[in-house]
């Protein structure tokens, strides 16, 4: 059976052309990234045949459209989380579930009580819709989308319109979702701070076109993308816990290539945790320092440089010396670059002054 999704969509919506093509491995999480009217909605409505575009989707070992045939959007087997959770308002959460409760099963599909469980809405069951604060409406709105049993979930925006508080309460439900009931989710956000803890893969989208795909590490890596060109540039690297010392409170994540420490609240061993590395946070040096208050000095390879500006170098780096090593970025002054003789290809120890933890449900 095929493990990917493969989306090649062409339209005019007036005066807007849209090229999309993009192929994605169909689990975790893939974020639609791109400035406000770039396309993503025309393009995750076209995927859900809400949108007639032509072209072809699909999604594993099914073809929901393709030159000879289009599969209507109630034979799409999909889940839809809209910026506003679109619940019946006369229903109460327990009929809004039921309603949108397929017949059968299948098994990427939790039951009702998973889903409520899961998702922590059993004391909201017999409430109506309009005494649900924004995020439980969208707990929701997700709870019904999950028992409609979806081989996807599309999810347009579903935290943009919540405030910090229920943002932040949701997130660990979405990565959850994909950790824990490993459903593939496509999710159009405009915020890099939901990229960076959600996806797995990431379809870079400006002026209707896909401007790069990849995994989260490999887009974010490369220099020569928009993402790297801005003052937040990081690179989000996937690991595990390997050890935790309750004495000094420091953990220590093992990502390919190294081994990072942390501040960190006790952790297990083998659990799943995300590693964010700001460029603006990491240093070189030729020589190993030998006595830093920095906790994370580790041998890199200088793969490539682009000038950034007239006064700034962003530096793309291989962790490690096997050559097997996660890539990360550093920013530095062209003045440092020169100074220290720094090229293309040579070793060096980089210095990494803070990495920020984010927490993974699974593990
Ligand atoms: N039915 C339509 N008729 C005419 N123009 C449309 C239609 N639907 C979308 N557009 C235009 O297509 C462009 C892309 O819109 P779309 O909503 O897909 O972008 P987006 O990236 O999702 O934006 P946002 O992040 O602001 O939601 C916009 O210029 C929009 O005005």
């Amino acid at each position: 059976m095929s493990e990917t999704i493969s989306v090649d969509l062409k339209g005019t919506l007036g005066n807007f052309t849209l090229d999309c093509t993009f192929h994605a491995p169909l689990r975790g999480v893939i974020a639609l990234y791109g400035p406000s009217g770039c396309g993503k909605t025309s393009v995750l409505r076209g995927i859900a045949g809400l949108n007639r575009l032509s072209g072809k989707v699909e999604i594993g070992s099914e073809c929901w459209q393709n030159e000879t045939g289009f599969v209507p959007v109630y034979k799409r087997p999909l889940g839809y989380v809209f910026q506003e959770a679109s619940l019946f308002p006369h229903l109460s959460v327990r009929k809004n579930l039921t309603f949108a409760m397929a017949k059968g099963e299948n098994n990427l599909s939790p039951t009702f009580d998973e889903v409520v469980e899961f998702l922590n809405i059993a004391h909201l069951i017999d409430r109506a819709p309009h005494n649900l604060s924004g995020g439980e409406r969208q707990r929701v709105a997700i709870g019904r989308a999950l028992l409609s049993h979806p081989k996807i979930l599309l999810m347009d925006e579903p935290i943009s319109a919540l405030d910090k508080r229920s943002r932040d309460e949701i997130l660990p439900f979405l990565i959850g979702l994909r950790d824990r009931l490993s459903m593939p989710i496509i999710y159009i956000t405009h915020d890099i701070y939901e990229v960076e803890r959600l996806a797995d893969t990431l379809v870079l989208m400006d002026s209707g076109k896909v401007i790069a795909s990849g995994s989260l590490r490999e887009i974010e890596a490369n220099p020569d993308l928009p993402l790297a060109n801005t003052r937040e540039a990081a690179v989000n690297l996937d690991g595990y816990v390997k050890s935790y010392n309750e004495h000094t409170g420091l953990v220590e994540v093992d990502v390919p290539g190294g081994t990072f420490i942390a501040p960190s609240a006790p952790l297990v061993r083998g659990k799943k945790m995300r590693i964010r590395i700001a460029a603006n946070d990491v240093s070189l040096a030729v020589e190993k320092p030998l006595k830093s208050s920095i906790l994370n000095v580790m041998p890199a390879r200088i793969l490539t440089m682009r000038e950034q500006g007239y006064f700034e170098v962003l530096v793309k780096l291989e962790l490690g010396d096997n050559g097997k090593g996660a890539h990360f970025l550093s920013r530095l002054t062209r003045h440092s670059w020169q100074i220290l003789g720094l090229r293309e290809g040579m070793d060096v120890y980089t210095q990494i002054k803070g990495v920020a933890l984010i927490d993974q449900q699974e593990g």
